[in-house]
C-alpha cells in the first residue's frame, strides 16, 4: 500500500462499539498510517485508540460518505473499512451507496464487515513492509 495513502474508517451506528474494538486490536498494524474516518466514527476509532493519525470529516449523513468518495475519485484511498448496518433504513442510504459504487469502479479493498476488515488489514499492511 502507498505511504500517504489514506485508509478510511466507516461504522454505522450500530457498528461503532464493532470499529473500535476493531481499531484497538489492530492499533499497532494501524499507526503508521494516515487515517480518514467520517466524523462520529473518527471520534469513537480516537477514543479507543488515542495514538492513531486520524482525520475527521463530517458525519456520515451530513456528506461524509461522500467526502470520502470523493478522496477516492482523485485516489487517495487504498483501503476503504466501512461496518455497514445492514438491519437499519438510513436517510443517506443514496450517499452510501455512491460511495460502495466508487469503491468499485476505482477497486479500492473494501470490507464491508469485521470479518473481512480483519482479513484485509492484515493482507495490506503485510503487502506494505514489503516494499
Ligand atoms: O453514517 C455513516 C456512514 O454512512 C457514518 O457516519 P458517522 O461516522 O459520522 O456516524
Amino acid at each position: 500500500m502507498a505511504k500517504g495513502a489514506y485508509i478510511a474508517l466507516i461504522a454505522h451506528d450500530q457498528k461503532k462499539d464493532d470499529m473500535a474494538a476493531f481499531a484497538r486490536r489492530n492499533e499497532a498494524l494501524l499507526r503508521p498510517f494516515s487515517i480518514v474516518a467520517t466524523g462520529t466514527t473518527g471520534g469513537r476509532v480516537l477514543e479507543a485508540c488515542p495514538s492513531l493519525d486520524v482525520i475527521r470529516l463530517k458525519s456520515g449523513p451530513l456528506g461524509g460518505d461522500q467526502q470520502i468518495g470523493a478522496l477516492i475519485a482523485t485516489g487517495e484511498v487504498s483501503m476503504l473499512i466501512f461496518l455497514v448496518d445492514p438491519l437499519s433504513a438510513l436517510p443517506h442510504d443514496v450517499d452510501v451507496k455512491a460511495l460502495t459504487r466508487l469503491a468499485t469502479v476505482y477497486d479500492i479493498p473494501m470490507a464491508l464487515n469485521t470479518a473481512t476488515a480483519e482479513i484485509l488489514v492484515r493482507t495490506l499492511t503485510a503487502t506494505d513492509t514489503q516494499n
